[in-house]
């Protein structure tokens, strides 16, 4: 048996394998509703035999969107459009996840496609963002934030228990927050970022309050018998991983203490200066390796793991117990059917629905 397509369980949620569609911003978004835009991804994403569909990072209100297109849960009439969303990924025989952010000093900026940067000050589609300190996340994201005062941070973490008991609603069952790449609970934690001389910053405590508080409060409305996750970035490239690391590792084995059952393991990005080792293959999966032996949590990974055999090996060999695979879903929603027929897993065809699964295993031999 293939690691790979082992079942995974954790609390009550079984996935019927290790593959992971990790959140995908589709910014396709109408005053944070979905469209049918969502609808039609999501659905066919869902049928192409992952394990586990998590819904792009969903603003838990209208400031913590990145762009203006961005998915919200900060108000009851976007229920429904995810409620169809989760429904679809179920249908498909995947589990429905959704991730819930807030994007901090990285918000109110134009999609990728259309400058990636900050949306201009005169230009009325912006808004005012906040983060823990006034400080700029620079270069192409040069507005400086607002520092947000104590109240702001009991609101934010209010607007995450809010969202959290909305995804409930419409159906999800996977719950993953946002507290990496650079975005609001990632700034917090960031030394460079969070210049904070109250409780919220400073020492190592100070700096993982709100991660901590906010995962609490979501614990306490999220159901214990359904998966509670965080995607957290341990490791910046920034030239202090080893100090990073130990602070990160330490903070992930204070949020199991506090009821995460799962942790994606992610990088901060919380500086255009980082040096990203890209071009070398999988090279989180070590990383997330550490986390998952050093906290004693289950843990997903992913950047860059979309050949079959290694997405298979770094799961045969403990370094992670979920793959999340991106991209190469946005180029083949049907991914694990190559995986599977790649990884000669028994019947291939069948990770698909039996619409499909039906027809194709009775050509065999098609590539
Ligand atoms: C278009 C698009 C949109 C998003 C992303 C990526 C891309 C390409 N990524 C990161 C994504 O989940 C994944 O971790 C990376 O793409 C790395 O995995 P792959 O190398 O693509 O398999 C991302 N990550 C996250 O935590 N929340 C999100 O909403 C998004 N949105
Ligand atoms: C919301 C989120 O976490 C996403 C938004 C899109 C860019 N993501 C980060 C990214 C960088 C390089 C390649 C792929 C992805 C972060």
């Amino acid at each position: 048996m293939a690691a790979l397509f082992a079942p995974f369980k954790l609390k009550d949620v079984t996935l019927r394998n290790r593959i992971a569609v990790p959140p995908m911003c589709q910014y396709s978004a109408v005053d944070g509703h979905t469209t049918d835009w969502h609808q039609a991804h999501y659905a066919s994403i869902a049928r192409g035999g992952a394990g586990l569909v998590i819904v792009e990072a969903t603003a838990v209100s209208p400031e913590g969107r990145i762009t203006p297109g961005c998915t919200g849960l900060w108000t009851d009439t976007q229920i429904d459009g995810m409620a169809a969303i989760a429904a679809s990924i179920k249908a498909g025989g995947a589990v429905a996840g959704i991730q819930i952010a807030h994007a901090g000093r990285k918000a109110s900026a134009n999609r990728p496609w259309e400058g990636d940067d900050h949306i201009a000050p005169d230009d009325s589609r912006g808004w005012e963002t906040i983060a823990p300190s006034a400080i700029a996340f620079g270069e192409n994201l040069p507005q400086v934030p607002r520092a947000m005062t104590k109240d702001d941070i009991a609101r934010v973490t209010a607007d995450f228990v809010a969202a959290a008991r909305r995804a409930l609603a419409a159906g999800f069952e996977w719950l993953e927050l946002h507290f990496a790449h650079g975005y609001l609970a990632q700034s917090f934690f960031n030394v460079d970022a969070n210049k904070r001389d109250d409780e919220y910053g400073g020492s190592f405590e100070g700096r993982s309050r709100f991660l901590l508080e906010t995962l609490a409060a979501v614990r306490a409305v999220w159901p214990q018998n359904l998966p509670l996750t965080a995607r957290f970035g341990v490791i910046e490239y920034d030239g202090r991983d080893e100090a990073t690391l130990a602070e990160s590792i330490r903070l992930v084995n204070l949020m199991r203490e506090a009821g995460l059952d799962m942790l994606n393991v992610s990088v901060g990005f919380s500086t255009p200066h980082a040096s990203i080792p890209w071009a070398s293959g999988p090279f989180l999966a070590p990383v997330a390796q550490r986390v998952r032996e050093e906290t004693g949590l289950p843990v997903a990974s992913s950047w860059g793991i979309d050949v079959p055999e290694v997405a298979n090996r770094v799961v045969a060999d403990g370094q992670m117990d979920l793959v999340m695979i991106g991209r190469a879903h946005l180029a083949n929603p049907h991914y694990p059917l190559k995986a599977a027929q790649q990884l000669e897993v028994a019947r291939p065809t069948w990770v698909l629905p039996a619409p499909y699964a039906h027809w194709l295993e009775r050509y065999r031999g098609q590539a």
